[in-house]
């Protein structure tokens, strides 16, 4: 297949042509001609690398009512992602190869993205014992992000050890920092609002303990550790001091960390409840410019489809996460880019070449110049809509973002030089 994307701007630079061919970029610029080639007219749209998710609940095996690995791609590619994350808090867990060779292969026959299987730190997320991290590095799925997201590796000793593990095979464990502790019956964050609205708090440091004990380990291992989710102003000034340091510390921040405060939950809108919790307008600006200066790696969506009797209840009984493929970049691009934090190249540093490096993934996250795999997407940045549930490809319609108008529309995704996304619309 030959595709010709016709005066598309690189980065937000002047418009140049591509030519995709054998799913690589064969040629960038100034006005290409192609026989047979499919055209694709791209005047006024940015060409960005293909976006990588570190943080995807895929749901599959165990709960597609909520999502399956083909829907959940699906969402990923009109997101403009070529990869993501696959979690592992599936039922059954992925803590065994055979389970993370399953999703890998789920996501082969799909064909829309990439999909990459996290495998579990421990036996069941239970905290325990490690699972079988060698086999599943080893297995198809070549698992490089280890975690158990959704619980904390609370136990010090069990985490040092599967730092030493990972660091065999350059893996990396990915940790969902909240001291359990801290956090029993917690619905939102600790404070004033709180207290107010009588709603159990998660207190900032029930996150900022663990990340501050996990740098310190991994600096001692010399392994690394990647923070998943970070959502304090504190953690974020952690990370600054851990990275001064040399530790090996990577970290993300979610879109809905980056835009939404907590007095969303004000309105005991249980679509609001999320873990960790949304927090405060202070919170917010730090994360923004923690990501801003680098010091959070990547933008990662953290999206946690759930079915409509699981979410739509009493806040205390609803469970927590929020959908956020689909609006991801326009999120990125209303609260850095359109505010001058983040310029083109930063926002494909921070959700396409970072994610990718941390992940270990080769061909993704790469340059678009000739030679290199054909994983990009095409923006309309000047493009403004209002979010509606009802048309996300997602299989739930948990989104934080139902009836806000957001910037920029992802009108291509191409994988492998592959239309994914077509005007807008999946090819799948
Ligand atoms: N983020 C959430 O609130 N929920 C996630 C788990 C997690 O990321 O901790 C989920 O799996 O639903
Ligand atoms: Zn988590
Ligand atoms: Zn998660």
């Amino acid at each position: 297949m030959t595709v010709l994307i016709k005066g598309a701007r690189v980065l937000g630079g002047d418009p140049a042509d591509l030519l995709l061919d054998d799913g690589r970029i064969a040629a960038v610029g100034g006005r290409l001609s192609a026989t047979g080639a499919t055209v694709v007219d791209a005047d006024g749209l940015v060409a960005l690398p293909g976006l990588v998710d570190l943080h995807t609940h895929l749901r599959e095996p165990g709960r597609e009512d909520a999502e399956t690995v083909e829907t959940g791609s699906r969402a990923a590619a009109l997101g403009g992602f070529t990869a993501v994350h696959a979690m592992a808090n599936t039922d059954p867990v992925a803590d065994t190869a055979g389970v993370v060779e399953q999703v890998w292969r789920l996501g082969r026959q799909s064909g829309l993205v990439d999909v990459v299987p996290v495998g579990a730190v421990t036996v069941g997320l239970r905290g325990e014992r490690l699972a079988e991290l060698g086999a599943m590095a080893d297995s198809a799925a070549r698992v490089r992000v280890f975690s158990d997201d959704g619980h904390c590796v609370a136990d010090p000793a069990l985490m040092r050890r599967a730092l030493e593990y990972v660091k065999a095979f350059d893996g990396v464990v990915a940790q969902h920092a909240e001291e359990p502790r801290l956090t029993a019956g917690a619905q939102m964050n600790e404070g004033d609002l709180s207290a107010r609205l009588g709603l159990t708090g998660w207190p900032a440091a029930a996150e900022e303990a663990v990340v501050a004990r996990d740098v310190l380990l991994a600096e001692h291992v010399g392994a690394r550790l990647h923070v998943c989710h970070v959502s304090t102003a504190g953690s974020v000034e952690i990370l600054r001091w851990a990275k001064s340091r040399g530790v090996q510390v990577t970290a993300e921040v979610t879109p809905h960390h980056l835009l939404l405060t907590e007095a969303a939950a004000a309105s005991y809108d249980p679509v609001f409840k999320v873990n960790p919790p949304l927090r405060t307008d202070t919170d917010v600006q730090a994360l923004r410019a923690g990501l801003a200066d680098g010091t959070i790696d990547a933008v990662a969506t953290d999206h946690a489809p759930h079915a409509v009797e699981d979410k739509e209840s009493e806040w205390a009984q609803a469970r927590p996460g929020m959908l956020g493929l689909e609006q991801a970049l326009s999120v990125v691009l209303e609260t850095l880019v359109e505010p001058g934090l983040l310029d083109w190249a930063g926002v494909a540093d921070r959700m396409a070449v970072r994610p990718a490096a941390i992940g270990r993934l080769d061909g993704h996250g790469r340059p678009l110049t000739p030679g290199e795999p054909a994983n990009l997407l095409l923006l309309d940045p000047a493009a403004r809509a209002v979010v509606d549930p009802a048309a996300l490809a997602s299989r739930s319609r948990n989104s934080p973002y139902a009836g806000r108008e957001l910037p920029g529309r992802v009108v291509a995704t191409f994988l492998r030089g592959e239309a994914t996304v077509l005007d807008g619309k999946a090819q799948k």
